[in-house]
């Protein structure tokens, strides 16, 4: 039985879900050299934010197939280092956009009343009101830097509130915008202009320290500042400093550079409100999570596609549903074609033919990868990592797409280039589905793959067919099928078999002994 890792305290529903396909182990608080020697023995990985899936513990996580991050960001994993390693990582995109949406909102409207300071000081026996005068939202400037999931919310709840909305997103369009009522601006228009500022983009290069001294002196200083996105998009010691001065109104944070927060000014500061990562923390948040990432858990465990995998971009299981024969198509064509041209390969040319070229490519092309790094690479190679593995090892992958129908209405066509050579296939779907090899080096056939088959390249002349056949059975070796496809009458020809039992050793050599025989490929699909 399967066994999966829960390391972050997750939904009981979620457990529940996993528990259909394996052994559950829920161990919190690992330290990570604990979580590196226990992590050999698991086929799958869930967590939140807490768990630190570095580089270390991707490699040590030899049987794992999949990582589950219950919630949305995944820059607590090294999705590169899980990428090369085959592992799927899912998400769950959608399941707390409310609560951390939510969050944010109270967030800003605790900073305009001064509720959690006002709530301490009733409880300390006070009753001060003049301390507390608090300020509107109402007509006032919101800026919304990242218009995704949670931002859009945001902004729509900010929208009712009567505030006027500013946002900055450069992957957004303007007709989104519009339709949420926001007027997207440059970054320093936002900054300079907004009262509040709440933050809802990822942590990435470009987002690190988007918030440092140099943004927060553009500010107005009254302007608030909501964080309930990542830490580090926000310089806490800038934040700090400008606070102190009274340069900037005040700060709301849920998330810290440094998680659990450790010794930090920002703990010293009265016109702050900070709060341990909380954004995801609703009973309804936590089951949407755990419902959506124990069933991507299980269904990859089952041998099925994640619907939200971070790293195989494009195949969902619709995407799969619906591409599935072509996929299989490819993966076969790419296998093929890597035993004909054996060796190194150097460059795989994919052309999608017909049909095939208004579909969804990419994972057409994955798939045509993956076929042909399965000689070298057997199990190891899938969907994650086919494109990744063919990069790192110099493979130069061209697609082409050509609208034009030749005899089947969508067909794939595989070249080859390596040390050995150049060789090509080209493969078609029947009506029911079932594969044909349609060409084989440009010479036309018309045979489904099998499992074991033997192609020769040889002279259109008589007797060559009969020499091959009485060598197979002088081997034992029975034929279930076989075709000839030449371009001129005695020209060059090939010849595909359909062979019922692998090819015994040394029987190639004896093959292409046959006079007329060019060259003799076995191929095991
Ligand atoms: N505090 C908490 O507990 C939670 C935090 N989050 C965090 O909130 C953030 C937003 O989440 P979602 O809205 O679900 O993601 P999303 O992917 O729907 O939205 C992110 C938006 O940021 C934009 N963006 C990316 N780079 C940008 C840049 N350089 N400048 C401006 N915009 C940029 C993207 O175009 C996108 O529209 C994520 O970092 C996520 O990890 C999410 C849930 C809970
Ligand atoms: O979903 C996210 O990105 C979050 O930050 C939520 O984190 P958590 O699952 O509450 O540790």
């Amino acid at each position: 039985m399967a066994k999966v890792l829960v390391s972050d305290p997750i939904d009981q529903v979620g457990i529940d879900i996993l528990s259909q396909v394996a052994q559950v182990d829920v161990k919190t608080k690992l330290p990570p050299e604990e979580l590196i020697k226990i992590i050999p023995e698991y086929d799958a990985l869930m967590l939140r934010s807490e768990t630190k899936v570095t580089k270390e513990v991707v490699e040590a996580g030899t049987n794992l197939k999949i990582i589950g991050r219950a919630g949305v960001g995944v820059d607590n994993i090294d999705v590169p280092a899980a990428t090369r390693q085959g592992i799927v990582v899912v998400n769950s995109p959608e399941g707390n956009t409310i609560a951390a949406a939510e969050h944010a909102l109270a967030m800003m409207l605790s900073l305009s009343r001064h509720i959690p300071d006002a709530n301490l000081s009733i409880k300390e026996n006070k009753w001060d009101r003049k301390r507390f005068i608090g300020t509107e939202v109402y007509k006032k400037t919101l800026g919304v830097v990242g218009l995704g999931k949670i931002g859009s919310h945001v902004a729509s709840v900010g929208k009712a509130l009567g505030m006027k909305l500013l946002a900055y997103d450069p992957f957004i369009s303007k007709e989104r915008a519009d339709q949420l009522g926001c007027t997207l601006v440059d970054l320093d228009l936002l900054f300079s202009e907004a009262d509040y500022i709440t933050l809802h983009i990822p942590k990435t290069q470009e987002t690190a320290h988007l918030i440092n001294r140099e943004a927060l002196a553009k500010m107005k200083p009254t302007v608030r500042i909501i964080n309930c996105a990542r830490g580090g998009v926000i310089d806490e010691d800038a934040l700090a400093e400008f606070l102190a001065a009274g340069k900037i109104g005040g700060a709301a944070l849920d998330v810290f550079e440094q998680e659990p927060l450790g010794e930090s000014k920002l703990r010293e500061l009265t016109n702050i409100i900070l709060t341990p990562h909380l954004g995801a923390s609703t009973a309804e948040a936590q089951v949407n999570v755990a419902i959506d990432v124990a069933e991507q858990i299980r269904d990859v465990l089952l041998g099925l596609p994640a619907r939200s995998a971070v790293n195989i971009p494009g195949l969902t299981p619709d995407v799969m549903e619906k591409l599935r024969p072509y996929l299989q198509l490819a993966e076969t064509l790419g296998n093929l074609v890597a035993q004909l041209a054996g060796g190194r390969i150097e460059q795989l040319t994919i052309r999608l033919q017909g049909d095939l070229a208004s579909n969804e490519t990419q994972p057409i092309v994955v798939a045509a990868i993956k076929g042909l790094l399965s000689q070298a690479l057997r199990e190891r190679v899938n969907y994650v990592n086919a494109a990744i593995e063919a990069k790192e090892r110099g493979i130069r992958i061209i697609e082409t797409k050509d609208a034009s129908v030749r005899g089947y209405s969508g067909s794939l066509h595989l070249e080859a280039k390596g040390s050995m050579g150049e060789h090509s296939v080209t493969g078609a779907l029947l009506g029911n589905g079932e594969i044909r090899i349609t060409d084989l080096d440009e010479f036309p056939i018309n045979v489904p793959p099998s499992n074991y088959m033997l192609f020769t390249l040889h002279r259109d002349m008589p007797g060559i067919i009969g020499k091959i056949g009485s060598l197979l059975g002088s081997f034992n070796v029975n034929i279930a099928s076989m075709q000839v496809g030449r371009k001129i009458v005695r020209g060059d020809a090939v010849m595909a078999l359909s062979l019922d039992d692998p090819l015994p050793e040394g029987i190639l050599s004896e093959i292409t002994k046959v006079a007329g025989i060019r060259d003799a490929y076995t191929v095991k699909l």
